[in-house]
């Protein structure tokens, strides 16, 4: 990466502006999945050893600029106190006196959690004004939030003109294990793409099309191509206006030499429960009034065989309703493939397939489960971080 980290600059008695992506699940007030909070302990465990006064610095969910109690950064922080083994401050704010004050009584190694950064309308716009104010509680800023990298925000970008700006070291992992996927891969290469619809992966299937070997589709928005080959395809997931566009992406495929793979058989389902009638049938013989849930097992196996001979996997997407158990044997086997074949580099890239091989206990076996969905995603489609963008060259 030729971006400066927390290596390249001195911290010792400084104050560091740290932003990170505690953006976990939350149910009823208990944060259901900490993996976001465990991912940056490296850098603040870092900043703290160095002898920083470390100011963190996230959003959780979207209270779109407003206040919002349930969205309160509370739980996050007594998470953050227990797996630091050390109290963890939170203030009530994010920036302004009361802060200031609070910043103003941190001794070396202290660390400090801001408000949700995304109860200020300014955070969103990536106002100058709150860019600004949130420099002037540091001496130093670092990016450490790979997660809300895509995004322009105040605390993500713009505070990254006013104070010296380096990247932790969860962007820094992040960025050159997905960068190297992308620029100098290992081959065979493979991509699966999977999840709900077409319309959320056409710059990634787009991109990726120019760089892998093959590439494998599954999901909900499998059936837009299924029904790109003419067939019947039920009641399955159906994009009408992207039937072009898949039959454009085969074509592709065919063009560059690109093994393009789709399910041979799935599935199917009466209704959409977990409970519903199913049955297995082949891809050409889904019935009109049944809808196709999941890849059926000569596509597992098929798909399994692509993997155990790559020697790099990118993996975006649910195979199937993962959520329900009658229809997540598609994406297990994908995930069971990954953590079998020992000598294939796998890459998940967050959001729900991250999810998934954390439900199936297989997330130990995987070599990077990328923090970032939507994040990984436009960085797979080749586009520039901004979070990133605004550090400091090397
Ligand atoms: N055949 C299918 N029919 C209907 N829904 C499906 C099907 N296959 C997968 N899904 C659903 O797709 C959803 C995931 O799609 P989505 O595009 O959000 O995933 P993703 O690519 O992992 O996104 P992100 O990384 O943003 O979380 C899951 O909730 C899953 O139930
Ligand atoms: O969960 C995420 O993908 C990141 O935290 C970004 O959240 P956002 O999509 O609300 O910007």
């Amino acid at each position: 990466m030729n971006k400066k980290t927390v290596r390249d600059v001195d911290v010792k008695g400084k104050r560091v502006f740290c932003r990170v992506d505690f953006n976990v699940p939350m149910e009823n007030g208990a944060i259901t999945d900490d993996t976001r909070i465990r991912a940056a302990l490296p850098t603040i465990r870092y900043l703290m050893e160095q002898g920083a006064k470390v100011i963190l610095a996230s959003h959780l969910g979207r209270p779109k600029g407003k206040v919002v109690e349930e969205l309160r950064l509370n739980a996050v922080a007594r998470r953050l106190s227990e797996l630091l083994g050390k109290h963890v401050t939170k203030t009530d704010e994010a920036y302004g006196d009361a802060v200031k004050e609070a910043i103003s009584k941190m001794n070396e190694g202290d660390v400090l959690l801001l408000e949700n950064v995304r109860f200020y309308p300014g955070e969103e716009k990536n106002d100058p004004e709150l860019a600004k104010a949130f420099a002037e509680l540091a001496d130093i800023y670092v990016n450490d939030a790979f997660g809300a990298a895509h995004r322009a925000h105040a605390s993500t970008e713009g505070i990254a003109h006013y104070l010296p700006a380096v990247a932790g070291f969860l962007m820094e992992k992040e960025i050159e294990v997905l960068g190297k996927a992308l620029s100098n891969p290992d081959r065979p290469f493979t991509a699966i793409i999977g999840g709900a619809k077409v319309k959320d992966k056409i710059g990634v299937i787009e991109n990726l099309l120019n760089k892998v070997d093959n590439l494998i589709i599954g999901g909900g928005l499998a059936y837009t191509f299924v029904k790109a080959l003419g067939h019947e395809i039920g009641k399955s997931l159906l994009e009408e206006d992207k039937i072009e566009l898949a039959k454009s992406f085969m074509e592709k495929a065919k063009e560059k030499g690109v093994n393009f793979y789709m399910p041979v058989d799935v599935v199917v389902a009466d209704r959409f429960a977990n409970d519903a009638n199913t049955k297995v049938v082949a891809i050409d013989e889904i019935p009109s009034d049944w809808e196709a849930l999941d890849i059926g097992p000569k596509t597992r196996e098929l798909y399994r065989d692509v993997i155990m001979k790559s020697k790099l996997v990118v993996w975006n997407g649910p195979m199937g309703v993962f959520e329900m158990d009658a229809f997540a044997e598609g994406t297990k086997a994908v995930a069971q493939a990954l953590a079998d074949a020992v000598d294939t580099y796998s890459v998940i890239g967050g959001g729900d397939s991250a999810a998934a091989v954390e439900k199936f206990g297989l997330a130990e076996k995987m070599d990077h489960i990328s923090t970032g969905g939507g994040a990984s995603l436009e960085f797979m489609e080749g586009k520039q971080l901004p979070g990133v963008v605004a550090l400091n060259d090397k």
